[in-house]
Order: structure tokens, then sequence, then C-alpha cells
């Protein structure tokens, strides 16, 4: 089923407009929405959770018109917040039970098949004695994927997931929505380039409320191909180029210098600079750049 989103906007009463005519269309598979803070992620992911309301616009799941029939729409929607409460001193198991039996999972033996499920699908089933309130940061957002998991739902939002997470365990995450995405629609938000590298079929680029680049993660790289410029400078020269060129991102190296690399639809060669093979990062920095 496809999610459509038509002119969705939304000003809070502090005048900050978080949402500014906004289209979108999602299909199956793993949709990267990436943005800077304050860009409107959480905004757009509320909304189509139906947490809050918008000022304009219409968002469609196949038939259903998500802001009038809200409960029709939440038995197909799986929502993974930025932040979530504090879990009780219980194990995964008992809580999973719990939130099945809340589910109206009633029958013990089809309760059991389900949270086996989502226990084995999230990598938790050996730990699944522990409380949930002990489980480090990573574990705790697998167990929210795998409770949103428990009522098989069609279209699946995480906001943020991997932010603040160790670079093992945002891997263990990541495999989690690779193998989730490949049976669903999941909408997946993050400031980190590097998870819709690794993850997504699908993105597009927020800022601002507005969506600046839709597409596949490897056309957009192509789009910059014989764009991209690097550099290796001093701190000086960099401050420099600064003035001159529009430079999209600058690393040190173990020298202490500078790779600076550049955006420049003119040759950069007699500069010394030398024409790079584009990535999702400069894709990223253009876009806000530009805008
Ligand atoms: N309830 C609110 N009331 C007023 N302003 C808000 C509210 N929620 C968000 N904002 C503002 O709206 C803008 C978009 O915020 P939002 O949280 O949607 O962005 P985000 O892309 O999720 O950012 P982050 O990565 O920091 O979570 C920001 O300027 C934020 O300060």
């Amino acid at each position: 089923m496809k999610l459509v989103i038509k002119n969705l906007s939304k000003t809070y009463k502090n005048s900050v407009r978080a949402l500014d005519n906004l289209d979108l269309e999602i299909g199956a598979g793993m949709f990267g929405l990436l943005g800077p803070n304050g860009a409107g992620k959480s905004s757009l992911m509320r909304t189509i959770a139906t947490l809050q309301k918008p000022d304009t616009g219409s968002i469609y799941f196949g038939d259903i018109n998500v802001l009038e029939q809200q409960n029709e729409f939440r038995k197909l929607l799986g929502y993974l917040p930025q932040d979530f409460g504090v879990y009780p001193n219980m194990s995964a198991l008992d809580l999973l039970h719990y939130f099945a039996r809340l589910k109206g999972v009633s029958n013990t033996s089809q309760r059991k098949e389900i949270v086996d499920k989502v226990l084995e699908v999230t990598n938790l089933f050996e730990v699944r004695n522990k409380s949930v309130s002990g489980y480090s940061g990573g574990m705790k957002q697998r167990f929210g994927i795998a409770q949103l998991l428990l009522n098989d739902p069609k279209l699946i939002i995480v906001d943020e997931p991997t932010a603040g997470l160790d670079p093992a365990e945002r891997h263990r995450f990541l495999n989690v929505l690779r193998e989730i995405g490949t049976n669903n629609t999941v909408i997946f938000s993050t400031h980190i380039v590097d998870d819709v590298n690794e993850l997504c079929h699908e993105m597009s680029i927020l800022n601002g409320g507005r969506l600046l680049e839709r597409n596949t993660p490897r056309v957009a790289e192509q789009k910059l191909e014989g764009l991209i410029w690097n550099k290796e400078v001093s701190r000086e020269e960099a401050i420099v180029y600064n003035e001159q060129l529009n430079i999209l991102s600058s690393k040190y190296n173990q020298d202490n210098r500078i790779n600076i690399r550049v955006y420049s639809t003119e040759s950069l060669q007699t500069e010394g600079f030398v024409q790079v093979k584009p990535n999702l990062e400069d894709v990223y920095f253009v876009a806000l750049k530009k805008d």
C-alpha cells in the first residue's frame, strides 16, 4: 500500500513553520528521511502517526484517509518515537506478552508464537528473560521494534532510532531494520547520512519543513558526477578557499592537514584539486547549501 502525502503544512504556536506544503509518496521498502536538527522530521513522523494534526494537507495510506480514519489506520501502523518513556522492571518476554494481550491477542499459544517471533527478528531472544529497564540503548531500541511488530503493522515509522547508539549497536539495529524493511513499508528518519547509505533504497532530504531531494541514494550521487573536487590544504588555505569556493566538508587528516571537498561546476584542476567520486554526504551538503 502506498502512503500519499499532499500539501502538508504545520506552523506551531511560536510561529515556527515545521512543515511547509510538503508532498511525498512512499511505496514498499525502506525509505530514509534525512535532515539536520530542526528540519521537521519528528513533526512529519508525528503527523503521519496521527499524534498531531497538520494545519493543511491530506495523508492517504492506500484507501484510508489517515487524518479522518485514525482508528482504522492505527491498526496498520507501528511507530517508534524518538524518545519513549521508562520501562518497568519486567523482562522483555513478560512485557511483550503483556503488550500482546493489550493488543487483543488472548489465545496463549498464538501469543507465544507471535512474541517468540518478534524476539527472534529483533535478536533479543537470548536476553528475553532480562529486565528491559537494564537493557543497553541499542537493545531498548530493538525492544521498541519488537513491540511495534506485535500487531504485524503494514507501515512502520521509526524516528531517529540510531542517535546515541555506539557503532556496534547501531549496526545491530540497522540489520534488524533491514530485515523488516524487506516485507514492509518503513519510514526511517535520521541525521546520519551513513544510515541512509547502508539501508535505504529511496531517500529524501528535509530542510526547513520542505523536501529538497527525492531519489535513490545511488542516482542522487550520480547526479553530482564531475562536480565534486578534493584537495588537501593547510588551515590557512582552507580559510581562504572558504571565501572563494563552495566547501561541502572539511576533515582533518593524521598530518593535521585538511581535506576539503568542494562543489564546483567549473574545473578546479589548475588549483590542484582532484575530481572525486560523489558520495551521499556530498548529496546531503549540496542540497542543504543550495537551499
Ligand atoms: N511542539 C512544538 N512547539 C513549538 N515548536 C516546535 C514543536 N515541536 C517542534 N518544534 C519546532 O519545529 C521545528 C521542527 O522540529 P522537529 O522536531 O520536527 O525537527 P527534527 O527534524 O525532528 O529535529 P531533531 O533532529 O532535532 O529532532 C524546530 O524548529 C522545532 O524547534
